[in-house]
């Protein structure tokens, strides 16, 4: 090197250590800066790629229509992208309501508990430090003072500890319940009546392809997300907080250049390491759609075993759970292998190879003078070694967490789709936006046109139906424009072939199907009460079970006793089961401690109960026997209700007075219904017909005869 330059470069090294503090604290702040843009990076949205999860397009589907249908169908495409973050954002703003509210005062205390944790950790550091030095120096006074200390500061940290861990899992159970109680809310609905925006639960299975299984949804998912994002917060914001501190107190101790030439180093590994993570988001909503699934095919075989018992269907049954089964485990085993692998390399990249970077920064004020810092002693390098250490080992495991967060995230990402694709469908539902396969009839110009209509509901103490087209959830057009009435007191009954309507008038009646044109003039759906042929029997006991839906409290403000109640019973012919069930407040699984016939009986208690205006019944005598039907025909009629009656049963005729009759084919005849008229017609047509069956007989007879009269 030739002189001058030697000079300039000596030049340099003075203006250098001369303003080496201030070189020291514009590194520090560069490197802050460095750490919470580069977090903020990692975890800001990224434009979606075609194969943003790398998975080939496997788990992807976008968030339409669809997703959730069947074990076949893909999930809603998931990565940490500005989906996500907007899906996250519309949630969040539900389990965070307000500045005010009880999870943001959660959160406050948990980033407070945060910070201390990690100003203990930096003490410690120190004091770990010290005590190895006084060790190696062998000062027995300041050894036992720092462990003094050491136990002294083991009461904080343990208490903060155990704070963090009962604060975090606060804050889950919170976001849970706010989630929960939103979600139920949506799906049950607030207690108003809402004639299309009710109902969610119905609508859900029913008109919408987009989800299997609601319940796992509401109870897993959920569950999963709420700890997931409580977590999410400290495996972030902990981390990142934890790489600054620490590393602002290493910097102190072996200046920032060491400390950023390793941060150079760390941040390339790390992004390779990044490059190679699998897609665990994506991975995260398939399982829980897989799960689901499994959930759904075993809970469906728990609902009908004594269908698939008497069909003798287990095979079947075992066929279609393993058949999702194995789909799970395949899902699962692929995870597993590709966290094995990544395990692997994320180990060895983490822990060693940071580990090595990691003890030559403490080898700096070792082996060089560094500017402005004296020479040390033993003792002092020891003790300057040991607190470095540490401090090195947190930083690297916080800025390991930092690059974990990344898996965590995507995870979290994978339970945020679930839940928005769950509260998206029901604001969907509540909307009247439907999503559900058509049949091939539907794209006929005609039906098209139907089912682009939109009817009127308007309420009215009759029941009047006005051209309203007859439409099934996937766009069946089963009858194109039916009228009738139902005033009160005329009993209408309901005939025609399967599958041609009947109950599905009901369902718009009830407010259950939309209305697709025409005008629906009819009660509020409160003044209805559906028996169909196998009622429903909820969850509680006997006295439940008469006054469904309502509780006792809505019994006695009605001013009704159990004794007026054993009454109702008696009207058809069930007293004896109070006795018999041990009492009114006995609970069962009421669907298999009565028969049938018992059961459609309860159901009929429940409509003298009540009272309502108008009764729809669904085949709702099929199982009792015709003389205890035609009681309770003229108890109901007694009481004032009207009846709209579905039933193949010709001993039901003489109690109505009109007849709205399908032909199967989307015709229909409504009628005044003249019974006896109508009896006598259908005796002759049957004996006509079985007189018809004997002609092939006769006939046969007949040529017996001629043969015989012939030899
Ligand atoms: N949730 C639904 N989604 C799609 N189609 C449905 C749904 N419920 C009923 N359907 C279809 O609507 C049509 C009419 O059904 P509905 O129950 O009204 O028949 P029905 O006249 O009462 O017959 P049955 O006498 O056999 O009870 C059937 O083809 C049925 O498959």
């Amino acid at each position: 090197m030739t002189t001058p330059a030697k000079d300039r470069l000596a030049a340099l090294t003075t203006l250098y250590s001369s303003n080496r503090p201030l070189i020291q604290r514009a590194l520090n702040i560069a490197f802050a800066l460095y750490v919470v843009h580069n977090t903020y990076r990692s975890i800001s949205a990224r434009p979606a790629r075609p194969d943003a999860d790398g998975s080939k397009g496997k788990a992807r589907a976008t968030a339409k229509a669809g997703e959730d249908g069947d074990a076949t169908k893909k999930p809603p495409r998931v990565a940490v992208d500005a989906v996500f973050y907007q899906r996250l954002s519309n949630i969040l703003r539900i389990v965070i309501p307000s500045i005010r509210s009880k999870e943001a005062m959660l959160l406050f205390m948990h980033s407070s508990l945060l910070i201390f944790r990690t100003v203990i950790s930096l003490y410690v550091a120190a004091l770990d430090g010290k005590i190895v030095a006084s060790l190696v120096r062998a000062q027995t006074f300041p050894f036992l003072w720092n462990i003094l200390k050491w136990l002294l500061v083991a009461i904080p940290a343990t208490w903060t500890n155990s704070w963090l861990s009962y604060v975090q899992n606060k804050l889950a159970l919170a976001y849970r319940t706010r989630l929960t109680e939103e979600v139920t809310r949506q799906y049950l609905g607030d207690g108003e009546e809402t004639e299309n925006g009710g109902k969610v639960y119905y609508k859900l299975a029913n008109l919408d392809d987009r989800i299997k299984n609601p319940d796992q949804m509401i109870t897993h998912d959920i569950q999963r997300f709420a700890t997931h994002l409580a977590a999410i917060y400290s495996n972030l914001a902990k981390p990142v907080l934890d790489v600054i501190l620490y590393n602002y107190q290493l910097s102190q101790n072996v200046g920032a250049e060491g400390l950023i030439i390793l941060s150079i180093l760390v941040q390339t590994s790390a992004a390779v390491l990044r490059a190679l993570t699998p897609p665990f988001g994506a991975y995260t909503a398939l399982s829980a759609h897989l799960a689901g699934s499994l959930r759904h095919t075993n809970s469906r075989l728990a609902s009908f075993a004594e269908e698939v018992a008497f069909f003798g269907g287990e095979e079947t049954e075992k066929m279609l759970v393993e058949r999702e089964y194995a789909g799970l485990v395949k899902h699962e085993n692929t995870v597993l292998r590709r966290r094995w692998w990544f395990g692997c390399i994320e180990e060895g990249v983490v822990k060693w190879l940071w580990g090595s970077f990691g003890l030559c920064i403490c080898a700096i004020p070792v082996f060089f003078r560094l500017p402005g810092v004296h020479s040390l002693d033993l003792g002092s390098r020891t003790e300057g070694f040991v607190t470095n250490r540490r401090l090195l080992l947190s930083s690297s495991d916080a800025f390991g967490r930092v690059l974990y967060s990344y898996k965590d995230l995507s995870e979290l990402a994978g339970y945020t789709a679930r839940v928005s694709l769950l509260l998206d469908t029901m604001a969907d539902v509540r909307k009247g936006k439907f999503d559900k396969a058509l049949v091939s009839s539907a794209t006929t110009d005609e039906n098209a046109k139907i089912l682009r209509g939109r009817g009127q509901i308007l309420e009215s103490d009759e029941i009047h139906f006005e051209n309203v087209p007859i439409v099934t959830p996937n766009g069946d057009v089963l009858v194109k424009s039916l009228s009738f009435f139902v005033k009160p007191g005329q009993h209408l009954l309901i005939v025609g072939p399967n599958g041609c309507g009947k109950s599905s008038l009901f369902r718009i009646l009830g407010g259950l199907w939309p209305v697709y044109g025409g005008v629906v003039r009819k009660p509020p759906a409160h003044q209805f009460i559906l028996i169909p042929q196998r009622p429903y029997l909820s969850l509680g006991n006997l006295r439940d079970q008469v006054i469904y839906p309502h509780s006792k409290a809505d019994m006695q403000a009605r001013g009704v006793s159990d004794a007026e109640l054993l009454d109702v019973l008696a009207m058809v012919h069930m007293e004896h089961i109070v006795a018999r069930e041990g009492g009114w407040d006995v609970a069962r699984e009421w669907r298999e401690a009565l028969s049938g016939g018992d059961q459609q009986k309860i159901a009929w208690a429940r409509l003298f109960y009540h009272k309502p205006k108008y009764a729809v019944l669904d085949e709702a005598t099929s199982l009792v026997p015709t003389e205890m039907e035609g009681m309770m025909m003229d108890h109901a009629t007694s009481l004032g209700i009207t009846l709209l009656t579905v039933s193949h049963r010709p001993s039901l005729w003489k109690y109505h007075s009109m007849i709205l009759q399908y032909d199967g084919q989307g015709g229909y005849v409504f009628t005044k219904l003249d019974a006896e008229k109508r009896l006598a017609l259908q005796q002759e047509k049957e004996a006509l017909e079985s007189k018809l069956l004997e002609v092939p007989k006769m006939k046969a007879r007949l040529a017996e005869l001629r043969a015989v009269a012939e030899r």
